[in-house]
């Protein structure tokens, strides 16, 4: 039986919760056949958990793109990618790939790591990346940074932020409300460049969320490639993602991650979408 493939253009998390590991994990339990071309090794200080990010060198993701993009493929996603060099080649991987299926996780920092990973970055994706996304997932701080408005505080912000990166090519953007946010609920917003929705799950009190925003991007990724409308893949991935957020667990002293098969296990929180 022919599975649909889905290729991860991101950077390998070697404590397994986020990055390329977490995509591999969520496209396996959406059903889809999982490839990876991988930018940057993140590996942790065993004493403290301060992150190091060691970029690959770009020939041999070159490589990799080819192999994977030979096999043809039904959709992708960008994780890390930490160089403006390594978005260019990332930009014309997906130009070349022939799927509209396209998800770009504008990722700029780890959870718990405050470091910005280059300025430079948020430009060249905004050149490079943003035209060609089907969706595009930005936390709060991503968002601010893409849409050049600052870090949102409010609904109202987001939705400013969401119609700026909209402009920019993206045509469907989820702000991640997230834990961040000021609500209640752990609230996303959804704009599909006609209208918003607030995308509201139960927030969880747990800090073991490490994982949770490429968890969420991959979960699109697979639903796209299943065939899913764009607003069914992202309800789907709020889905999958607050149930691997309400399972997450200690991994160390450090870091807990999300249980990314927690919702074929478990079951899904009830997820709300409300049209504003
Ligand atoms: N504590 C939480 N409880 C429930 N959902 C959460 C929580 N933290 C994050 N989420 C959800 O997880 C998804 C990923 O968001 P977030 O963790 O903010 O992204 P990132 O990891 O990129 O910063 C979003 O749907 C967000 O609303
Ligand atoms: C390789 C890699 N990609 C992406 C991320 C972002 O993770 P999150 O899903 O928590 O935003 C991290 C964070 O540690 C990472 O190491
Ligand atoms: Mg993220």
């Amino acid at each position: 039986m022919a599975l649909k493939k889905t290729l991860t253009i991101a950077g390998s998390d070697t404590s397994g919760g986020a990055g390329m590991q977490a995509d591999l994990k969520t496209f396996q339990e959406h059903g889809t056949y999982g490839m990876v071309a991988l930018t940057v090794v993140v590996t942790m200080d065993p004493n403290g958990w301060t992150h190091n990010v060691t970029p690959l060198p770009t020939e041999l993701l070159q490589k990799q793109i080819d192999t994977a993009l030979s096999t043809g493929i039904d959709a992708v996603k960008t994780g890390m990618l930490s160089t403006e060099e390594i978005i260019r080649i990332a930009g014309e991987a997906i130009a070349k790939s022939g799927t509209t299926n396209v998800v770009i996780d504008p990722v700029m920092v780890c959870k718990g790591d405050d470091e910005v990973l280059n300025p430079g970055n948020t430009d060249a994706m905004i050149q490079h990346l943003l035209p060609l996304a089907a969706v595009t997932t930005p936390n709060l701080f991503e968002a601010g940074q893409l849409a050049g408005t600052g870090t949102p505080k409010t609904i109202e912000d987001m939705k400013v932020a969401a119609r700026k990166i909209n402009e920019l090519g993206a045509k469907a953007v989820v702000i991640k409300g997230g834990k961040a946010l000021a609500t209640e609920k752990a609230t996303d917003l959804f704009f599909d460049g006609t209208s918003f929705y607030l995308l509201e799950s139960e927030k969880v009190a747990s800090t073991y969320n490490h994982g949770a925003g490429c968890t969420f991007a991959a979960s699109i990724t697979a639903n796209l490639a299943n065939g899913l409308s764009v607003k069914e893949a992202v309800i789907e991935a709020k889905e999958f993602v607050s149930a691997a957020i309400a399972h997450g667990w200690a991994l160390n002293d450090y870091v807990g991650p999300v249980m990314h098969g927690a919702k074929s296990r478990f079951g899904a929180p009830q997820v709300t979408v409300t049209e504003i």
